[in-house]
């Protein structure tokens, strides 16, 4: 089988290039064309030998990502990306364009084993983990294709991050090294469901990114309700991880709270959550959900939105509410893949 180039580090590549009779040099001006300049044919290492490019040819295989759809919202400057694997299976991503920059969301698997009530990505479970190379080469063909440099990266798309975190890792380090895209830690939120575990891990590895936590409820109870997770780890535990990571990184941390008519939004659960978060350096943001055709939830009505939020800010927490980006091209996070697959079924 032939190694995936795209997820070596420029160490392993080192190694790998030496280990095939190379000088360790050849190493620097490959890791340049693949992470640099985007390069995805060996064809296109114009400053190798033939001889060198064949052998590489032979060793190694160049991991992409091919667009097969994209949508640009009217109403914002969202596009949705639909990219298919090497396996014909397909991911999505989104590119949304700010003041102050331009972001990717990017998937982390093909589908999600975690089963959350109101998420289309986990409605045909998972597939599989996508490889550090195909995380990566999101971003890459995205900032070919929109001529447009991309500064920020949430790993919020489809899939649970920490159910793949050995790659999620490699992927993080290869998007923030300086001798590839070299985009700062900081401007990397990786977003999760609460796997406990992963999260005091990943705060050991002392990186210096954001952690979003998904949390959706005040208490288990109703967490239960909207997330099967919640049943293996309790919000008590999963604040006590958090704490762990901030006490760590010394960063703050994100709280995501989809809101959905009548199962979190009153008065009470906005002071609940006050109670469990206080004394947290943490913001939290207000997702009024978007609501699938396969579940029966709306999301909640303005007036308890701005109601949940004034809450949250008497209470001195932090707390914006989403701005729903690209709402007429189903920019719901699994839901362009969902409808594309449901097509190409009944095809
Ligand atoms: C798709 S998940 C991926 C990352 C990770 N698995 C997680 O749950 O945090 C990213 C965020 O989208 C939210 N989300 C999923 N489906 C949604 C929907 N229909 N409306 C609003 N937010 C949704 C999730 O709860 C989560 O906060
Ligand atoms: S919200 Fe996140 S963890 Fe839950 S099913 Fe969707 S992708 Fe998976």
């Amino acid at each position: 089988m032939k190694i995936d180039i795209k997820s070596l580090n420029y160490e392993e590549l080192k190694e790998s290039i030496r280990l095939i009779g190379e000088k360790p040099f050849r190493a620097k001006q490959i890791y340049e064309w693949l992470h640099k300049k985007l390069i995805d044919d060996f064809d296109e290492m114009s400053n190798l030998s033939k001889d060198l490019r064949e052998k590489l040819k032979d060793n190694y295989e160049i991991i992409r990502v091919e667009k097969v759809d994209q949508r640009t919202s009217k109403e914002d400057e969202t596009s949705k990306f639909l990219f298919r694997l090497y396996d014909d299976r397909v991911i999505e991503s989104v590119l949304m364009k700010y003041k102050h920059g331009n972001s990717v969301c990017i998937s982390s698997q093909v589908g999600c084993r975690m089963g959350c009530k109101f998420c289309a990505s986990t409605l045909g479970g998972l597939e599989r983990n996508l490889t550090p190379s195909e995380m990566l080469d999101q971003i890459y063909q995205i900032q070919k294709l929109s001529n447009e440099r991309v500064s920020n990266i949430v790993v919020m798309g489809t899939g649970e991050p920490f159910d793949n975190y050995d790659n999620l890792l490699k992927f993080i380090e290869l998007v923030s090294d300086e001798n590839g895209l070299n985009i700062s830690q900081r401007n990397i939120t990786v977003s999760t469901c609460g796997l406990v575990e992963k999260i005091r891990m990943l705060a050991d590895e002392e990186l210096q990114i954001t952690l979003a936590i998904s949390l959706h409820a005040p208490n288990d109870e109703v967490r239960k309700e909207l997330m099967p997770v919640a049943n293996k780890y309790d919000i008590a535990t999963i604040l006590d991880a958090c704490k762990y990571y901030y006490n760590k990184t010394k960063r703050r941390l994100t709280f995501e709270y989809s809101l959905v008519e009548g199962v979190n939004d009153s008065s009470d659960n906005a002071m609940e959550l006050v109670k469990k978060l206080k004394g947290l350096n943490c913001h939290v943001n207000l997702i009024p959900v978007n609501p699938i055709k396969e579940r029966n939830y709306k999301h909640s009505q303005g007036k308890f939105i701005q109601n949940f939020k004034n809450i949250l800010e008497k209470n001195r927490i932090n707390v914006t509410i989403r701005r729903e980006m690209g709402a007429d091209i189903d920019a719901a996070c699994g839901q362009l893949r969902k409808s594309y697959m449901d097509q190409n079924s009944e095809d």
